[in-house]
């Protein structure tokens, strides 16, 4: 029935002020306001309906996205909205497009990279997109190994150009989004060479296609690379790839405020760190983290709602079937979810703080913390996206048959996100990264100079080393030192024994190579204690609001004691924990789930989605699912007519076998 809330009484049970759990969930009232008022707006304009982009063909979704990202352009520019609205126009529009290139890494790479004069050049032009730009970094041949990239761009002191060539065919740019078919330019990353020495590699900017006519520039191959995993989907983009043919561009569009080469092709290094050419991705993995909560929160929202409203078995005399959501088994994959996208929320609140703090400390040349940012930002983007794609597909599974229906919602959050644990780096090549961080803070154990950040913990080693875990009851497990001991000690100790192998190595490269799963493993356990301690931070502040607190510790606990159930060999290994207090940890659980229950539908309204940006007949928020799934299955254009096309030429023939015989 319209108009009927199917979920009422799971609203009534809640425990706490929605209300003021939605202020949390958004980080501030002021973001609030802007989420919810941009969110409803999208969500009312026809131009941004999505439930068709299913059934169109390629071509159609690319133009469909053109005319999206044009029109969401021209609202932002009419109605003059802010920095922050416009973020959140292109987030509730829902669909991947050369805007997020341009705006997400063209923009922020010129900004970081260029000098002043480049950058009041080039971001007035991107600011009001009189030009459209790309980032353009991987290669057919190499993406992770950035430094293995084989594009190059040689200084002409004759002319005072770069040439950009392409040697090879792997040296063909590969994957950058937008790049396919629209942008217009792109911040290239190749091999600078002067006067024949290798500088490794730099960023240029490279106009692309003519501002007349679209047409690519002479000396520039450029294309589509083709279809992508899943129908629609992330199909919007236009993914391309790019070949130089000996293409010439000024001196002045090197990106020169890390480095410079001068008229006369010499070669001046500034004294900041290299690596800060990647500093584009540092910026967008921290946002990643944030997109992981996002994500994950769709899928949970559509799979709590559902297994609210879904029933099966347990009837009696005829009576009410059982709600999924109250078998503990639904409960012991579902609630883990739930509390991971709180827990990515406050990580990535806290992430991008220590972002702004160091992006602060570079302008200031304060260089002391950029490992750190480093590795907390390709670390957590690892660990979040991977348990983000990972819960998406059991949200699925939660959901049932009916999870796999493309209006579930859920099979196109998959497909558009899953990559996410490849793009900005994939995510095992990110832990190395951390791994070798690591490594790195335990040799200087002892050296007298004290671990710092999110490595303080390593301080404490001779103590983590020999601690034994203090639980002796089920409710031990609520207490905030004793989870965050337990975390740590498995932490440093994993860390510890990598160490102690990898120096059984007399080549510290060979051995890493040797011990490289042991070292993910390591690094994985060190971001996960990360996430741990930011949501009991969080829980240990100020929060404000009927109940709120209570709900996001039950969160904060089923957080941390899931991943210890997860990881059980990591903690009963280590001596982190014993076996007994791994099943007080078990029991613990069960408690928790049975409080979180009757506040789930609440928890999840909280995000403040509306259908529009969900996307799903399971996850409604009136919980009205059945009508809806035929008003669905009916628009599929198979019903159109009742015998389908097709019928006279294969299916009469077959059933009246009267098709011609077969010859061999
Ligand atoms: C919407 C979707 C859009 C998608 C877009 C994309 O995908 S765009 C494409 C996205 N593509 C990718 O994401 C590609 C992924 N690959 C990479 O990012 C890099 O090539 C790498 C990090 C894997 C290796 O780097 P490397 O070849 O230099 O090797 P190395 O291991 O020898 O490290 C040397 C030192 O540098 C340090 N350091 C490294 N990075 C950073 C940093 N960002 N900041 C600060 N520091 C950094 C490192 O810790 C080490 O320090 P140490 O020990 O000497 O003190
Ligand atoms: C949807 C999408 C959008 C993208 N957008 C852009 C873009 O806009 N601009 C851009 O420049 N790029 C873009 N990329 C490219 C992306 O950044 C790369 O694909 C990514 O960095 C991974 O690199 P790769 O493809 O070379 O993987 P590979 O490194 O070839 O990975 C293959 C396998 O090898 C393993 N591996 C690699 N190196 C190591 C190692 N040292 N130790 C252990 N294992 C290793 C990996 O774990 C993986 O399992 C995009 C990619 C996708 C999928």
């Amino acid at each position: 029935m319209e108009g009927v809330d199917h979920l009422a009484d799971e609203r009534n049970k809640a425990e706490f002020n929605v209300d003021d759990m939605k202020i949390i969930w958004a980080g501030s009232r002021h973001a609030f306001d802007v989420s919810n008022r941009i969110s409803r707006f999208v969500a009312t304009d026809p131009v941004f309906e999505k439930s068709n982009r299913a059934l169109m063909t390629r071509k159609e979704l690319f133009k469909n996205t053109l005319k999206k990202s044009v029109y969401a352009w021209k609202i932002i520019k009419e109605l003059r909205l802010s920095d922050e609205e416009g973020i959140k126009l292109r987030i509730f529009m829902d669909q991947p497009g050369f805007l997020d290139l341009h705006w997400g890494m063209f923009v922020p790479a010129i900004k970081g990279q260029g000098t002043e004069e480049q950058q009041q050049k080039w971001l007035s032009l991107a600011n009001k997109m009189q030009i459209i730009g790309c980032y353009a970094q991987t290669e057919l041949g190499h993406g992770s190994n950035v430094q293995g990239l084989e594009t190059t761009a040689t200084f002409d002191p004759k002319t005072d150009q770069f040439i950009m060539h392409s040697p090879t065919q792997t040296s063909s740019k590969w994957w950058p989004g937008g790049l396919g078919k629209v942008s217009t330019h792109a911040v290239v990353y190749a091999r600078l060479i002067t006067n024949g020495k290798d500088h490794g590699v730099h960023g240029f900017i490279v106009q692309l296609r003519s501002l007349d006519d679209h047409s690519p520039l002479p000396g520039i191959t450029i294309g589509d690379i083709g279809m992508k995993f899943g129908n629609g989907a992330y199909n919007s983009m236009d993914n391309g790839f790019l070949m130089f043919n000996q293409f010439r561009i000024p001196r002045d569009q090197m990106l020169m405020r890390l480095s410079k080469v001068t008229r006369e092709g010499k070669y001046i290094a500034s004294d900041v760190p290299r690596q800060l050419v990647y500093g584009t991705m540092v910026s967008v993995r921290q946002t990643i983290v944030s997109k992981a909560s996002d994500a994950l929160a769709r899928a949970v929202c559509i799979a709590t709602r559902y297994s609210a409203v879904r029933r099966q078995f347990g009837s009696e005399n005829g009576g009410i079937e059982t709600q999924v959501i109250d078998y503990k088994t639904q409960q012991n994959r579902l609630f883990p979810l739930l509390a991971s996208a709180y827990a990515f929320r406050f990580v990535g609140e806290w992430l991008k703080w220590l972002y702004t703090d160091v992006t602060q400390r570079l302008e200031a040349s304060d260089f002391v913390t950029l490992p750190e940012a480093h590795a907390c930002t390709a670390g957590l983007k690892s660990m979040t996206t991977s348990a983000t794609s990972d819960g998406i597909e059991e949200c699925r599974k939660l959901c049932g048959g009916h999870g796999y229906l493309w209006c579930s919602g859920l099979p196109e959050l998959f497909a558009v996100y899953v990559p996410a644990c490849t793009y900005e780096g994939d995510n095992v090549v990110l832990q190395l990264q951390v791994a070798r961080f690591l490594m790195k803070t335990v040799s200087q154990l002892g050296s007298g100079k004290a671990p710092a950040g999110t490595t303080a913990y390593m301080g404490r080693a001779q103590h983590l080393l020999q601690c034994r875990s203090g639980v002796q009851k089920a409710e031990d497990w609520l207490n905030p030192s004793m989870v965050l001991e337990a975390f740590e000690s498995r932490a440093l100790r994993m860390a510890i024994t990598c160490a102690k192998n990898l120096s059984k190595f007399e080549n510290q490269e060979q051995g890493f190579s040797e011990l490289l799963a042991d070292l993910v493993e390591a690094a994985i356990a060190h971001c996960q204690l990360i996430v741990v301690s930011k949501f009991i931070a969080k829980i240990e502040g100020e929060i404000e609001g009927k109940g709120v607190k209570k709900q996001l510790k039950n969160l904060c606990y089923i957080y941390a004691l899931h991943l210890l159930h997860k990881h059980l060999g990591d903690f009963l290994s280590t001596n982190s924990v014993t076996p007994e207090q791994a099943s007080l940890a078990s029991h613990q659980l069960r408690s928790l789930y049975s409080q979180v229950r009757p506040n789930a539908v609440a928890l999840v309204d909280a995000f403040d989605y509306t259908d529009h940006y969900l996307g799903s007949v399971l996850g409604r928020y009136d919980g009205n699912v059945y009508p809806k799934l035929f008003e669905e299955a009916l628009k599929d254009p198979l019903n159109d007519s009742v015998v389908p096309d097709g019928y006279h030429e294969y299916i009469r023939p077959l059933i009246k076998q009267n098709f011609p015989s077969a010859k061999l």
